[in-house]
């Protein structure tokens, strides 16, 4: 069997090159830029007061001043500047040429015209033009825009911007003992649950998820969503994996043509993993253990929905210490479901005692899967253990 970064890589082979398709800004948040977005004009345009109160020049700063005009957002002061003056000015307003100092109104004492500064402060208080951005910066692309980046690309003056087409993710859930939520399950059979979870994580990833109908335990039946599914950009399968007799993911895929990149690898939950080309798809085949297909659906899937928008896969383990001992691992890459606490230096990892990979419940509350590789030794607590993150905390 493949290791975990073996497979990673095969996984994010299959991605096809991401499609231009522009879109203006208010449709732009959480879609990767694709190209790079140059600003138009430069900001702040002109020097511009960064508080309330009066513009003047430094070398007058101890002396009564006579206050001469006024410069306001958007009513810039137009005439001549003079030894001894001030200008009454407020945040965001240009600062008159001539004039070196804005010295806040809480820092002066005024009687009609004459100024006096009661308070020296350091700083100038004045925002140079260009200190944002100038024109011809740019925003580079393989980002998500985030609603900071948006506001900047409003601010550069730059009303559309070309991103990656989002991909279609076609979500295929098979299984006879499978029904929606919301009916009544007879003897043996389970709603299903794992297409509207991947679907969630599609859309965390950029991807448009399209949940099909389920599958029933046949060749025709997985034939037929197969082909409702072949305008997708990705095909994703849950169940139906593994070595049971009524496992015919693998075997209806093969006959349809499938180009399979791997199948299985050496981790836990999400043995029976499969990956290829179907057509012009990328296939992936998860597992159904509700918890296999989420961890395969946030280690593979997520990767290669942002592979497809030319962004990076978006994995990043951190280090955290062991609250408990743990025991040795065998020859599969063991991703433990686990809570976080805050540490002394580093967050506290506690895995669940129990690592059912049925056990929905258990994913909800955990905060990190624990990452432990192929034959790592015993651990004791307190040990530094790497794991991701699965929530902001
Ligand atoms: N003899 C062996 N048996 C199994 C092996 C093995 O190596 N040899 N591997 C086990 C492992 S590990 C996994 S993981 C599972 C994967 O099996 P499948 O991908 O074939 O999944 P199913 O059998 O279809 O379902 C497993 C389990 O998940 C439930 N399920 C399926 N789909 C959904 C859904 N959409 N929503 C909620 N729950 C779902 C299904 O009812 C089963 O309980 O195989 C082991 N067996
Ligand atoms: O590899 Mo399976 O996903 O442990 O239940």
């Amino acid at each position: 069997m493949i290791s975990v970064d073996e497979a990673l890589a095969r996984v994010l082979a299959l991605a096809s090159p991401p499609q231009p398709e522009l879109v203006s800004l208010a449709d732009a948040a959480g879609r990767a830029l694709l190209e790079p977005a140059i600003a138009r004009l430069t900001q702040p345009p002109f020097d511009a007061a960064a508080m309330d109160g009066y513009a003047l020049r430094d070398t007058d700063l101890s002396q009564p001043l006579r206050i001469i005009g006024e410069s306001a957002a958007g009513h810039p002061w137009q005439g001549t500047p003079e030894p001894l003056t001030a200008i009454r000015i407020f945040t965001g307003a240009p600062v008159p040429a001539g004039y070196d100092r804005v010295v806040m109104q809480e820092h002066t004492n005024r009687d009609g015209d004459i100024l006096t500064v009661t308070e020296r402060q350091t700083g100038t208080h004045i925002r140079a033009r260009g200190n944002d951005f100038a024109a011809g910066d740019s925003l580079t692309p393989g980002r998500r825009l985030n609603a900071a980046d948006i506001g900047l690309l409003a601010a550069m003056n730059i009303p559309e911007i070309t991103v990656a087409r989002a991909p279609r993710v076609a979500i295929l859930a098979g299984g006879d003992e499978l029904i929606p939520p919301g009916q009544t399950p007879n003897e043996g059979q389970i709603i299903s649950s794992n297409d509207l979870a991947i679907a969630a994580l599609v859309a965390e990833a950029g991807g448009i998820p399209q949940i099909l109908p389920i599958a029933r335990d046949t060749e025709q039946s997985l034939r037929d969503s197969f082909a409702a599914a072949s305008n997708a950009d990705l095909i994703v399968t849950i169940g139906g994996a593994s070595v049971g007799d009524h496992d015919l993911v693998g075997k209806v895929a093969a006959d349809l043509g499938m180009e399979r990149a791997f199948y299985k690898l050496a981790m836990r939950p999400g043995k029976p993993l499969m990956a290829g080309m179907l057509g012009k798809s990328a296939m992936l085949g998860l597992p159904g253990n509700p918890v296999s297909a989420i961890v395969c659906g946030t280690l593979f899937m997520q990767p290669l929905i942002r592979a497809m928008q030319g962004l990076p896969p978006g994995l990043h383990p951190r280090r955290a210490r062991l609250a408990v001992d743990l025991g040795p691992e065998g020859d599969r890459q063991h991703y433990q479901r686990a809570t976080l606490a805050d540490g002394d230096d580093l967050p506290l990892l506690t895995p669940f005692s129990d690592q059912d990979s049925a056990r929905l419940a258990l994913m909800s509350q955990a905060d990190a899967l624990l990452i432990r590789p192929t034959h790592d030794p015993a651990r004791k607590a307190g040990e530094m253990v790497d794991f991701l993150p699965l929530r902001p905390r």
